[in-house]
């Protein structure tokens, strides 16, 4: 259970000027670019462990994770409809990178490309 006073919501600072919310922005966005390099990374292996492309895109899952990530955002004070769509757009993003690893791994090894 999420506390009012340990809700990411109740985080946000008061801001006076524009400087003070994109210090603010930027500070977060510092916070959350390696994570989701770290996500993004976890493509490659799930592009590596899956049998078949028409297994990259799993509708299933893709529910399961929007129906996880709004009642978190709700359990933290945020909009759950804005989290639905961020996520969206992320694993879309997330499901093109997984097809395009996908036929990499799975590319003829050509001279000069073995690594
Ligand atoms: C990583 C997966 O592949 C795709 C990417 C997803 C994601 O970005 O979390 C979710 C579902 C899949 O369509 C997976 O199946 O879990």
């Amino acid at each position: 259970m999420t506390s009012s006073e340990t809700k990411a919501i109740a985080r946000v600072k008061d801001c006076t000027t524009m400087q003070d919310v994109r210090r603010e922005v930027n500070a977060l966005d510092d916070v959350l670019v390696p994570l989701l390099v770290e996500r993004v990374g976890y493509m490659t292996q799930a592009a590596r462990i899956k049998q078949g492309a028409e297994q990259v895109r799993d509708e299933a899952r893709i529910q399961a994770i929007v129906d996880r990530v709004r009642e978190r955002a709700a359990a933290e004070g945020g909009d759950a409809d804005v989290m639905e769509a961020i996520y969206r757009s992320l694993m879309e993003a997330c499901i093109a990178y997984e097809h395009r690893e996908f036929a990499r791994l799975r590319e003829p090894a050509t001279a000069g490309s073995a690594a």
